[in-house]
C-alpha cells in the first residue's frame, strides 16, 4: 500500500463545490456505467461510541437511492461483518456488500443468497477462540475498552477511554496477541483489529469491479484500511478521503455531511444526464 501525503487537497480547500472535485464529479457522471463504492463508519455514518448505534445519514441514504434508481451500481465496502453491514446500510435493492475488510463479499445484495461469508476451519475457529480469550483477560482491568467479535477476528475498541487508558489497552492487546504470529493487526479510528484472514478492501473492490465491469469507480473512505482501495483506483476513477490524514486519494472532504453533499451533487448530475 502506497500513501502519498501530498496527493490530495486539504479539507476546506477541496470540499464539495471546489473546482477540482466538481470537475471530477461532472466527468465521472457522464459515463453510462459507473460504480459508487462507499465505506460505512466515518463516511456514511458519523462515528458514535457504540457501533450498534451507528446509522447512515438520512441525506446520504436518500442520495444513494437516487443514484441507484438512475442506474448507478452501488457497493458498500466495510470492516464490519457482512451481515451487520447489510442490516444497517439501508441500501437500495441490488447493492453489493463487501464486509470484514474484503474477506466477505455478497454480489447479490438483495437476499444474500450467494454471499461469500467467512467459514472458519476448525483450526481457525480454535485459534480465534484462544485469541478472544487472551485479549479478554489482558483487557479485563483496563477501563473503557471492550472487544468486538467478528467472523474472522476480534477488535479492541478504545473510543471513550482517555489517551493513557487507550495506549495501555493497545499495548496490552498487542502483547497478548504476540503468540498468534499469523494474525494481521490493523489500527483504525480508536480500534485495533486482529484478523485471521488477510484480505483487504482493495481486493474486495477489485472483485466488485471485475464482476460489474463499470467504466469508472468512485470510492470514499476515511480510515487506514481504505488506503488499500484508494491504491487500486485508476486515472478515470474518483477517490475521496474523508477527514484528515495521509492518503493516496486524489480528493478530500471533511466529514460524513460533506460526503452526503457529494452524493447529492452526483445524483443531480446523473439524473440530468439521463434527462
Ligand atoms: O470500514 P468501516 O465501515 O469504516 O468500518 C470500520 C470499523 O467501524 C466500526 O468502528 C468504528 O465505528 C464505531 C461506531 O461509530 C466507533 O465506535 C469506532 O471507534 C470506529 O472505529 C466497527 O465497530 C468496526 O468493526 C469496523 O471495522
Amino acid at each position: 500500500m502506497t500513501i502519498n501525503p501530498g496527493h490530495s487537497r486539504n479539507p476546506g480547500s477541496d470540499g464539495p463545490g471546489s473546482a477540482e472535485l466538481d470537475a471530477a464529479l461532472r466527468q465521472f457522471a457522464q459515463r453510462p456505467q459507473i460504480l459508487v463504492a462507499l465505506d460505512f463508519d466515518g463516511v456514511l455514518a458519523p462515528f458514535v461510541r457504540d457501533p450498534d448505534a451507528a446509522a447512515p445519514m438520512p441525506s446520504s441514504v436518500a442520495a444513494v437511492h437516487r443514484l441507484s434508481r438512475a442506474g448507478v451500481h452501488i457497493a458498500y465496502i466495510s470492516g464490519r461483518p457482512l451481515a451487520d453491514l447489510r442490516s444497517r446500510a439501508e441500501a437500495p435493492a441490488g447493492a453489493v456488500f463487501v464486509g470484514s475488510h474484503g474477506a466477505e463479499v455478497a454480489m447479490n445484495g438483495d437476499d444474500g443468497a450467494d454471499a461469500d461469508a467467512v467459514e472458519l476451519s476448525t483450526d481457525e475457529a480454535d485459534r480465534l477462540a484462544a485469541l478472544n480469550s487472551r485479549l479478554a483477560s489482558a483487557l479485563s482491568r483496563t477501563p473503557n475498552t471492550w472487544l468486538e467479535s467478528k467472523p474472522a477476528g476480534v477488535v479492541v475498541h478504545t473510543r471513550g477511554a482517555d489517551e493513557d487508558e487507550a495506549a495501555r489497552a493497545l499495548e496490552q492487546a498487542r502483547e497478548a496477541a504476540a503468540d498468534f504470529p499469523t494474525v494481521k493487526v490493523t489500527k483504525g479510528h480508536h480500534v485495533l483489529e486482529f484478523a485471521l484472514r488477510h484480505s483487504n478492501k482493495g481486493e474486495g473492490l477489485s472483485r466488485v469491479r471485475s464482476s460489474l465491469r463499470p467504466e469508472a469507480v468512485l470510492f470514499a473512505g476515511d480510515d487506514t484500511t481504505d488506503e488499500d482501495a484508494f491504491a487500486i483506483l485508476r486515472p478515470e476513477d474518483v477517490g475521496i478521503k474523508v477527514g484528515p490524514g495521509e492518503t493516496a486519494a486524489r480528493y478530500r472532504v471533511r466529514d460524513p455531511q460533506q460526503v452526503s453533499d457529494v452524493l447529492e451533487q452526483l445524483a443531480e448530475l446523473v439524473e440530468s444526464r439521463d434527462g
